[in-house]
């Protein structure tokens, strides 16, 4: 019976964040045990002693995983975000320390699309500041400033998979849908793309943003592209808190010029459920403000916890890359008879000749190899027969350019 190079038992996972409890379940269905697991999220000292001699750390969207971190993580061989975006975590710094970053880019966008249907019914029906009133003691029954969404303008600012899923929805309930996207988007059902940022902003009643995070979307919705909306229109931010200014939204809220907000991610989030949370948006009745939660419903962690443990295991256990989102991806099939050898090496001319030549100086047959490479790095696997498969790695440790390499069995 082949035998793993490490054993399983030896293989720490650390989860952070409170991911659900369906990440550990397939993880010990899987035979790994050795799983820390923390309800909140680590930074500064606590994170770099957890993550130290860990092998593999699943995250969420507040644990920061910068190169620094990173470089600490010594044994570090795979990256998990339970969840959507990924730019908590320095993608580059971890592509060439050859770690792979996993992600769930599906299994939460319905949740996100659902809330913001409910948002801008609220907000168009004006019921936020009516409920705080109420709270108060008030009594506001009037249909000054409500509307119905039936025959109103959605823009939607990043037609990818929660902006085409919230723009159906809109249609389902009478809205016309108009998107803003860099790329040229497939419209679904009636909507129709506009090329013009400015343009869609003058024609929207409500505006949706569902951009990720990269330095273009950075502040991209401030002061100029307010003032370029309706007078009385409303702003929905379920995305990024980078991405819009939250002073310039404050102000359009002021004066007047946004008639209300749902806010749902922040420049700055409090780091725990103890911490205050702090804006310039806190006090304004006409805003919703919810605590990142887009994507927090029972159904979608369960779903992103099956879904990413299972991505880490599968890695662990066979060297499949699919859909990583830093790296080469490399499509496995499940192998016997054979050890299986991963290198992951600097992408220079000449590495896969030299290991070949290695390999047939020691006479050691290659009875499977697979290749992939991204500008920066190459992740090359094979497969070779188990009696000569510590040997093998031998070589391979011996190979220039060599970032890291692991044998499965
Ligand atoms: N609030 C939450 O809990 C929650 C949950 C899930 C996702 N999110 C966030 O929502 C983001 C979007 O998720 P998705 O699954 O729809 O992503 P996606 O990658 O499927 O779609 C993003 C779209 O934005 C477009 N885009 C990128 N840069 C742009 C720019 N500068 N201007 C206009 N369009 C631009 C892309 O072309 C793409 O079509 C995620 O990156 C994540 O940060 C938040
Ligand atoms: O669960 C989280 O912390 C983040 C959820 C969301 O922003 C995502 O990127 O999927």
């Amino acid at each position: 019976m082949a035998k793993h190079s490490l054993d399983k038992d030896k293989i720490k996972f650390l989860l952070l964040e409170g991911v659900h409890q369906t990440a550990v379940e397939v993880l010990q269905r899987a035979g790994y045990t050795n799983i820390e697991y923390h309800k909140g999220a680590l930074s500064g000292d606590e994170l770099t002693n957890a993550i130290k001699d860990a092998h593999f750390v699943g995250i969420r969207s507040r644990t920061q995983l910068t190169a620094e971190v990173l470089q600490q993580a010594e044994k570090l061989v795979g990256v998990g975000c339970f969840c959507i975006g990924t730019n908590q975590v320095d993608l580059k710094a971890a592509e060439l320390l050859g770690v792979p970053v996993f992600n769930a880019p599906f299994s939460n966008t319905r949740s996100v699309a659902e809330l913001v249907i409910g948002e801008i019914i609220m907000l168009m029906r004006g019921i936020p500041q009516r409920s705080a009133s109420a709270h108060r003691g008030g009594w506001i029954k009037s249909a000054k400033g409500s509307y119905e969404v039936r025959g109103k303008t959605l823009g939607i600012i990043g037609y990818g998979h929660i902006g085409t899923q919230l723009g159906i929805l809109a249609e389902t309930l009478g809205m016309r849908v108009v998107f803003y996207d860099i790329e040229d988007k497939l419209p679904l059902g009636n909507a129709s793309q506009i090329r013009s940022l400015a343009e869609m902003l003058a024609q929207s009643d409500v505006v949706s943003l569902h951009v990720p995070e990269t330095p273009s979307t950075q502040n991209m919705f401030g002061a100029a592209e307010l003032e370029a909306m309706k007078q009385g229109a409303f702003v929905i931010n379920a995305s990024r808190g980078t991405v819009v200014d939250i002073d310039a939204l404050a102000a359009a809220l002021s004066s007047e010029k946004i008639a209300g907000a749902a806010i749902d991610v922040f420049p700055v989030e409090p780091k725990s459920n103890d911490d205050e949370f702090q804006s310039p948006l806190r006090g304004f009745d006409n805003v919703i403000l919810t605590p990142h939660v887009g994507g927090s419903t029972e159904e979608a962690q369960e779903n992103i916890g099956i879904e990413v443990a299972g991505k880490l295991a599968k890695y662990s256990d066979n060297g499949s890359t699919v859909s990583a989102v830093n790296f080469p991806e490399v499509s496995l099939p499940q192998y016997h008879e054979t050890s299986r050898l991963l290198h992951i090496h600097n992408n220079r001319p000449g590495i896969l000749i030299k290991i070949n030549q290695a390999f047939s100086e020691k006479g050691i047959n290659i009875a499977a190899q697979y290749l992939q490479t991204t500008p920066d790095i190459g992740y090359v696997v094979m497969e070779v027969n188990t009696s000569q498969a510590a040997e093998a790695l031998e070589q391979l440790k011996g190979i220039e350019g060599t970032i890291r390499t692991r044998l499965l069995y």
